[in-house]
């Protein structure tokens, strides 16, 4: 069953209305249902499919011309290929001269590596021939740096050639709720957090019956689809694995400032700063600054790990290895299962915010910022986190201040005085509380947030 991309497959099939030249760049994560996403929109399309692979120019010639050739002649079996990229691009422009026609790359990287003049070639085809087709190009890759530099960038022979782009993004809950159809709300929230929201992991899970099952079946066996999934992902993406291990291994368990990941992995301040970089262009790890703050000049950021799969994986997996090796699967999840719900807070609170955004109401609540906020109280001296506060960057009226718990207890009245005892730290003249828990609220947490006029929500209304 195909779920989503709503916007993604309005937006191609507007372009494909157009019956001009066009070209769609197409990129995003590993895993992140690319491929999907394009055999959902060519289905009902004439369409040259081609996926290239790493092999040299030569095989990719060959392949590509079948995929052209079996287009024009379904039949056609034989050996037949083009002597260059040069007369396959003739060909391709002379079926678009004559009908709309979908031309996919998929694996775009693969083939510029291969080839790496195919770029230049691809323009001066764009320029002299296909702007005046019935071309529908589409290039599709998962290299981010590549797709964002080499593709899209000012110095790609390609740049300014495409009429569209799309950064294919994880699956929200709610989404990835219609993969796991067969658990309980709860359960799926947990698959959900541990998958990041990729469709591909989310796949994997959509037969378990618990979350116990899923994850045994996939991170704690040897031969578990995700048992070696980070691993993997890291040597294709990245050179110089093993420091990249350590980086994401050092903030897992905590340590989040630069000195600290750098004293944890005894790697030097200069080098590491360009380890995060190329870990944060990769959307595994995130800087994150107080939400009041500027993202360029905060001294306060924080490194976490942003994809929810890698984040579960460094948690629960190293330490158990040993166990995993030995095939002792059920004392390997013994401890995940307590810990589970402390692992699950931070992505409760991303669920918070985005229940607040979609609610979002402009009439009575218009912030322009949300996120997370952490300082020092000058009232206590002591350190407070919100999970929650948003605010106009052009109005200091009013802000809203929210605390999430995922707890398997109700949320007492002393949370929500604790909450508006924070808030004071702040001088907005309106305040809007929020409390959001997975159980619940007590009667006297109610009766409390009906006198200051706080929201209460339980995870089964999210
Ligand atoms: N929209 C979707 N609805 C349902 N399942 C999906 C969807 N997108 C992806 N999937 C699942 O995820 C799997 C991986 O998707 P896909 O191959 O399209 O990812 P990709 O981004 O092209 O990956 P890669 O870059 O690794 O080649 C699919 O085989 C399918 O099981």
């Amino acid at each position: 069953m195909f779920v989503g991309r709503e916007h993604e497959l309005n937006s191609l099939n507007q372009h494909y209305e157009s019956n001009n030249y066009e070209c769609a760049i197409i990129y995003g994560r590993r895993r992140i249902g690319k491929t999907e996403l394009i055999s959902e929109f060519v289905k009902d399309k004439p369409t040259i499919f081609y996926t290239a692979t790493q092999e040299n120019e030569e095989a990719n010639l060959t392949r590509m011309s079948k995929a052209v050739l079996c287009f024009e002649n379904p039949n056609s079996l034989g050996n037949a290929s083009f002597s260059s990229f040069n007369d396959l691009l003739e060909e391709i422009g002379k079926i678009a001269q004559e009908k709309r026609i979908v031309w996919v790359i998929d694996e775009y990287p693969y083939l510029a590596e291969s080839y790496p003049g195919f770029s230049s070639l691809l323009q001066k085809f764009i320029d002299r021939n296909f702007l005046h087709s019935k071309l529908f190009l589409i290039l599709c890759g998962s290299s981010m740096s590549f797709m964002e530099k080499q593709v899209l960038g000012y110095q790609s022979p390609l740049y300014g050639r495409r009429t569209m782009q799309l950064k294919i993004e994880s699956f929200n809950f709610h989404e990835a709720q219609k993969m796991l159809p067969q658990v309980d709300k709860q359960a799926a929230f947990a698959l959900y957090a541990i998958s990041g929201g990729i469709p591909q992991y989310l796949s994997y899970f959509s037969r378990a019956k618990s979350v116990k099952e899923a994850i045994i079946d996939n991170f704690l066996m040897k031969d578990g689809r995700l048992f070696e999934e980070p691993n993997n992902l890291i040597k294709q993406e990245l050179r110089d694995p093993a420091n990249y291990n350590s980086i994401i291994a050092a903030i897992a368990q905590g340590h989040s400032r630069l000195n600290e990941i750098a004293t944890a992995t005894q790697i030097k301040a200069t080098s590491l700063r360009s380890f995060l970089s190329n870990l944060s262009e990769l959307e595994i790890i995130d800087r994150v600054v107080p939400v009041t703050e500027d993202p360029n000049k905060s001294k306060k950021s924080v490194y976490r790990i942003r994809d929810g799969m890698y984040r579960f994986w460094y948690r629960f997996v190293p330490s158990r290895l040993t166990l995993i090796e030995r095939g002792m699967v059920d004392v390997a999840w013994q401890g995940i299962e307590s810990k589970l719900s402390n692992f699950l807070g931070a992505d409760f609170k991303k669920l918070s915010q985005d229940y607040l955004w979609e609610h979002y109401n402009p009439e009575k609540t218009p912030f322009t910022k949300l996120g997370n906020w952490w300082g020092t109280d000058s009232r206590t001296r002591k350190q407070v986190e919100l999970d929650v506060l948003a605010f106009s960057t052009d109005d200091t009226s009013f802000a809203i201040f929210g605390e999430c718990k995922w707890l398997n207890e109700p949320i007492s009245k002393q949370i929500l005085e604790k909450l508006i005892f924070n808030s004071n730290i702040f001088n907005y003249p309106k305040k809007y509380y929020y409390l959001f828990s997975k159980t619940g609220f007590t009667d006297e947490c109610h009766k409390l947030a009906q006198e200051v006029g706080c929201q209460l929500i339980t995870f089964k209304e999210m």
